[in-house]
């Protein structure tokens, strides 16, 4: 279980402090991957670095199992928008290295384990390639394959596929899907995107903004692999979009000033913009 009690974040402002995240609680079962959906700045990320140990809470705290997270560790992965991967190692060295800074891992274990996650991600036939050699979606999967290698319990995925057209996305839905049905990881997924979320998690935490907190959760038990020929996906798309409505308001009237906003019609001009363009 990962659990984060009464978390709050403020970061030095110019007066002030600006609170970022106002007591966020929140408990993630051992296997679930939940959807951390909200608009731009409400916090996702910041979130993310603190259960990561990337970045401290300013109160409250985060435990895995009961142990206090201060710092980066073994246990908790992460992957990031950008693959991250060193562009003078293959595709296979760059699977294998974190691995070998690893004691608890064999020379042996190494190799079956690499070949075990490239095959995963379809990218066995690439382990020779370099990054440069790769599209973007195929520098995702060796990030995937990677993070999946060192066998963390909980995999931090902060908008891993927002960089990746349409068709790759979809693409690397279903692979990600197939690994985590296979290896049972627990996933914490932020995206902006609601589709991506309706397809992947078992739980969609959408969050209010300015300060960040959990406004409502949404829990999609539909079976996998999903599509949207579904009309229980489409009413919860539905049911998302309202709950995030009034949060993309206050993002718009705060950086257009709520004289211009007026003039404009509410959400679906240009709300797009502030979820990434991917609702
Ligand atoms: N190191 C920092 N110092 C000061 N302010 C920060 C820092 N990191 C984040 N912030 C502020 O915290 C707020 C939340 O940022 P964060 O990146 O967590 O939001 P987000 O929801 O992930 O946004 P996006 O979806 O655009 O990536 C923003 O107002 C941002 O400017």
């Amino acid at each position: 279980m990962l659990t984060i009690k009464k978390v709050y974040k403020s970061f030095p402002g110019e007066k002030t402090d600006n609170l970022v995240l106002d007591g966020i609680d929140l408990e993630i079962k051992t296997g679930e991957f939940v959807a951390l959906l909200g608009p731009s700045g409400c916090g996702k990320t910041t979130l993310m670095n603190i259960v990561a140990g990337l970045e401290q809470a300013s109160s409250g705290t985060v435990t895995l199992h009961g142990k206090e997270v201060t710092k980066p560790g073994p246990d908790r992965g992460v992957i990031f928008q950008e693959s991250g991967l060193f562009p003078w190692m293959t595709v296979e060295q760059n699977v294998a290295f974190p691995m070998k800074q690893q004691s608890r891992f064999s020379k042996e274990y190494i190799k079956n384990s690499v070949d075990r996650y490239l095959r995963m991600v379809h990218l066995h036939k690439y382990r020779d390639a370099l990054p440069h050699q790769l599209s973007g979606g195929m520098k995702q999967r060796t990030a995937i394959a990677r993070t999946f290698a060192m066998e963390p319990e909980v995999l931090l995925m902060d908008e891993p596929f927002a960089a990746l057209d349409e068709q790759t996305r979809m693409m690397l839905h279903y692979q990600l899907g197939k690994i985590w049905q296979e290896s049972k990881k627990t996933i914490i997924f932020v995206t902006h995107n609601i589709r991506e979320a309706l397809i992947l998690a078992d739980r969609i935490i959408v969050m209010a903004t300015q300060p960040g907190k959990i406004k409502k959760e949404f829990i999609i038990e539909e079976s996998r692999p999903r599509d949207f020929q579904n009309d229980i996906l489409h009413y919860h798309e539905k049911q998302i979009f309202d709950a995030l409505g009034e949060e993309i308001d206050k993002v718009m009237k705060q950086e257009m000033g709520e004289s211009i906003y007026a003039q404009k019609n509410r959400i679906h001009g240009d709300s797009d913009s502030y979820m990434g363009g991917a609702i």
